[in-house]
């Protein structure tokens, strides 16, 4: 398959994809051609990716142990709103960036285990998790979501509206902190969420962190994604590619405050990309 995709972003999309040590983490299955300006994407058979660089396992042992996962657990179970939304998002440049499916299927257990009905959610992209959530939570919860991509948003929303799960949504166009930041001025807002999900720009995690550990409840949840960063917070920073450096370090300081930090119980997850659950105990 083949699809022609838009020139936005055409030179930094191209500088980062020509990277060949970055090429296994950004395009797990697919390929970009250039031509002039114009790019190309393009689905690789299983066995061009077996093997080679672009060879997708997640943080598991094998490519096939993840499909393994996927296939025997996730799949047979992930809504069929999730699996298209799934599948528009294989349309988008940035296609890499949607929450994995099977890290969907924790948050959504996590939800039902904590009867979660008002959440928010940092960093929404095309909408994976955020469907996810309107999907479990009950007729009358409420998700804030935010995010400054307006795009993206609009990408899944036609998904989300046939889900008839819209009416939940409150769709915040900007960027986190101002929100977090507003919310906080009224004391009705603190300690009322139930389930906080962080999903958006790794140099503001810790800022973050602050301010959700006041708006969720004693008992409630802060899960954060990618805090294994590709597996490289675990290598010499020496050989991580420096493009993804600086998140690396934001992950790294994340991962040492939140273990330090009294006030949660925590568990780190290798799923995905790794996500840290936190409970808020006072
Ligand atoms: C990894 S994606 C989120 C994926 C999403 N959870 C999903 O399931 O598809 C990261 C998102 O964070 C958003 N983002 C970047 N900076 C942000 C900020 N300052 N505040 C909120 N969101 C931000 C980006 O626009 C992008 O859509």
């Amino acid at each position: 398959m083949a699809t022609l995709i838009g020139a936005h972003n055409f030179a930094a999309l191209k500088a980062v994809y020509e990277r060949p040590s970055l090429r296994w983490i950004l395009q797990p299955k697919m390929q970009l051609a250039f031509s002039g300006r114009k790019m190309t994407l393009q689905s690789k058979s299983s066995d061009e990716v077996e093997g080679s660089p672009f060879d997708h396992k997640g943080l598991l042992q094998s490519r096939e142990l993840y499909q393994y996962v996927l296939e025997t657990s996730v799949y047979p179970r992930e809504p069929a709103p999730l699996k298209e939304i799934r599948a528009i998002t294989e349309n988008h440049p940035y296609f890499f960036m949607g929450t994995s499916p099977d890290s969907g299927q924790l948050i959504a257990m996590l939800l039902d285990m904590l009867n979660a009905k008002n959440t928010i959610e940092l960093g929404v992209f095309t909408g994976y998790s955020l469907l996810l959530t309107a999907l479990t939570i009950p007729d009358d919860g409420k998700i804030l979501a935010i995010d400054p991509n307006l795009e993206s948003y609009e990408m899944g929303l036609p998904i989300i509206q046939k889900a008839c799960v819209e009416h939940k949504i409150d769709f915040k166009h900007s960027p986190a902190l101002p929100v977090l930041d507003k919310l906080l001025e009224d004391d009705d807002n603190k300690s009322s969420f139930d389930f906080a999900f962080v999903d958006a720009d790794k140099s503001n995690y810790g800022n973050y962190h602050e301010r959700l550990m006041q708006l969720v409840k004693v008992g409630g949840l802060i899960v954060y994604d990618n805090t294994l960063w590709y597996g490289s917070v675990g290598m010499p920073e020496e050989s991580v590619d420096k493009l993804i450096r600086p998140e690396r370090s934001y992950l790294l300081e994340l991962n040492k405050s939140l273990a330090a930090d009294t006030r949660i119980q925590i568990s780190q997850v290798p799923l995905g990309d790794g996500m840290t659950i936190c409970r808020r105990l006072f």
